[in-house]
């Protein structure tokens, strides 16, 4: 039989692909044996439940609630312990105060794995803050450039927008509750998940690029906010074989891999598209920024490019500015809407504590701009939602030279010897656990895993008595620290402020009785408190107007 000519290239390739990947499974897994590291190999941790193939993998990423299992090897194992990844991979898992701190600090010993960087180039463009290595200058450069467009005084100019968008959000939840079923107590279900992410969307269009995706009021927005979205549900996506996908792909040899994401399957075509649609969008707008000085509409990408036009030396490249472009709408979108998503959702478990944070907003003199600082219950319910929910909640580090790693309490090695310090290897992988610190009782004490908004107002969490203190934000891991540390943390807080101010006014928020079990915290991208059903995920809270 002959096939048709594109459907026989189709299969070559895609066959070719197969054995190539194949090929470097073996030859990875035979790397992996000879390069184990003797030091962490020791190091305890749960054996058990991992397979050859995927080790631990499944249960860190797959598992729901994420917590279930980190959580348990953290009182298990204490701060610091040792999981397997693919092909049985010896990869070491930290919420230690002490080991963080020194592997954030150090840009040049420690930064992402190539195949986090890979990913980002691929999706990106290698001139994304997010694709270049800590290690070099470019990443200070870009990092330095921008910094300043996210500073209070700029992020203040759009509080009026964000509050615009927040109340077109409350008349989009208001339609919602119409349509619905009403109960005795005229309250309505109503799915909170995907209002939150139209909002989040349009905030981060018009502060990044300048442009409104109007996603709010459409009910998902135009062409690059749906090709946002996409992106986003294909990177949500987790299977073992994503997992296994993960961990090969980026080791295969840079030119296999140029071809393999040409090839032409959808989640490669859907990348593309993005990436292309944002590059003709900022190509587009740095232009016209190019052309016009005053250039007010841009965002903060314009702002750069305007401070970059006056600078004598170390100007950016005009790439350097453009691929911060989709750099920013992936990085902040999915993550802000994630964790407005569970400060509601914990309003909503506490009703009392919810009427409070109510009653401290109605009773303000001044809910505007910078004033939003001094609404502590409000400030005190955010900051414990993102201790206790990170929207990431761990990230990847690799050494890059052999070193030694600090410990903050004595680790005993499966051949029973106290160790205070951890040798490691160079291309040891380590897992930075934002969630398992967030919950350390040895830095938030005891009750580390309760939610409890009055920490933050007793002096529970001050910094000097906490153990330890990380990110730029509360002491919160949330934001990680260091060189990468989020550039859009300010951002989010503002917009967090905002977006709840405006519906805890306009709503009260309820748990369903009918789906308080089923509402559980799953890692796809970010860390999202849903129920997921037949593949759609949703986050339904009763409603009822004030
Ligand atoms: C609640 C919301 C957010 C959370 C929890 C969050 C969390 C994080 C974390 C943990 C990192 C470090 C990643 C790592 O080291 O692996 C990071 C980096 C980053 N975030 Fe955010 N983020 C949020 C919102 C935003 C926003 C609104 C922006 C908007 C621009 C943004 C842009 C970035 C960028 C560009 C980086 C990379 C920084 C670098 O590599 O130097 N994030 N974020």
């Amino acid at each position: 039989m002959v096939l048709p000519l594109h459907l026989s290239e189709s299969w070559m390739l895609t066959l070719i692909a197969v054995a190539i990947c194949a090929a470097s499974t073996f030859l990875l897994a035979v790397l992996r044996f000879l390069r184990r590291d003797p030091h962490v190999r020791g190091i305890p941790g749960p054996v058990y439940e991992a397979s050859w193939l995927y080790g631990n993998l499944p249960e860190l990423l797959l598992s729901q609630p994420y917590e279930q299992f980190v959580l348990k090897w953290q009182r298990q194992y204490g701060s610091t312990y040792r999981i397997k990844g693919c092909f049985s991979e010896d990869l070491l898992f930290t919420s230690d105060p002490a080991t963080i701190r020194y592997i954030l600090n150090d840009p040049i010993l420690f930064d992402f794995p190539p195949s986090r960087r890979f990913l980002a180039l691929m999706l990106f463009g290698e001139e994304s803050i997010l694709a270049q290595g800590t290690g070099g200058k470019g990443h200070r450069h870009i990092k330095n450039a921008f910094s300043p467009a996210f500073s209070p005084a700029r992020l203040q100019l759009y509080v009026p927008f964000m509050r615009d968008i927040s109340r077109k959000a409350v008349d989009k939840l208001m339609e919602q509750y119409l349509k619905s079923e009403r109960n005795n107590s005229e309250e309505a279900v109503v799915d909170i998940l995907d209002i939150l992410q139209h909002v989040t969307s349009d905030i981060i269009g018009e502060l990044a690029i300048g442009h409104n995706f109007n996603a709010t009021e459409t009910d998902g927005g135009d062409e690059i906010a749906r090709s946002h979205r996409s992106v986003v549900i294909l990177g949500s996506k987790r299977s073992k074989s994503a997992i296994l996908g993960d961990s090969l792909l980026p080791r295969l040899p840079r030119p296999i891999l140029k071809w393999i994401v040409t090839l032409p399957v959808q989640p490669f075509k859907t990348l593309l598209s993005f990436r292309h649609m944002t590059d003709e969008w900022a190509t587009q707008l740095l232009r016209e920024n190019l052309e016009d000085e005053d250039d007010k509409d841009a965002g903060l990408i314009g702002f750069v490019a305007s401070a970059n036009k006056s600078k004598k030396r170390e100007r950016l490249t005009f790439q350097e500015i453009s691929r911060q472009t989709p750099t920013f709408l992936v990085a902040g979108q999915e993550t802000t809407a994630t964790a407005i998503g569970w400060a509601i959702y914990e309003l909503a478990k506490s009703p009392a504590w919810q009427d409070q944070v109510r009653k401290e907003i109605i009773e303000a003199q001044d809910t505007t701009d910078s004033s939003l600082d001094k609404l502590q219950y409000l400030n005190a319910h955010i900051k414990e939602s993102l201790r206790l929910h990170p929207a990431v909640p761990h990230t990847e580090r690799m050494a890059f030279e052999d070193t030694v790693l600090p410990l903050s309490r004595p680790v005993t090695t499966d051949s029973g010897r106290v160790i205070t310090q951890l040798p490691v290897r160079k291309g040891q992988t380590i897992y930075f656990g934002v969630a398992s610190y967030n919950r350390n009782p040895s830095v938030w004490g005891s009750d580390a895993d309760t939610f409890d908004p009055l920490r933050w107002l007793d002096g529970r969490c001050d910094s000097q008595n906490l153990q330890g203190s990380i990110g730029p934000y509360s002491n919160l891991a949330t934001f990680a620290g260091g060189s990468r540390t989020c550039i859009g943390w300010r951002l989010a807080v503002l917009e967090m402020q905002v977006v709840l101010l405006e519906l805890i006014l306009r709503f009260r928020f309820k748990i369903n009785p009918e789906q308080a079990r089923e509402i559980t915290s799953c890692f796809a991208l970010t860390l999202l408190p849903v129920k997921v059903e037949s593949g759609k995920s949703s986050l339904s809270l009763l409603v009822q107007p004030i």
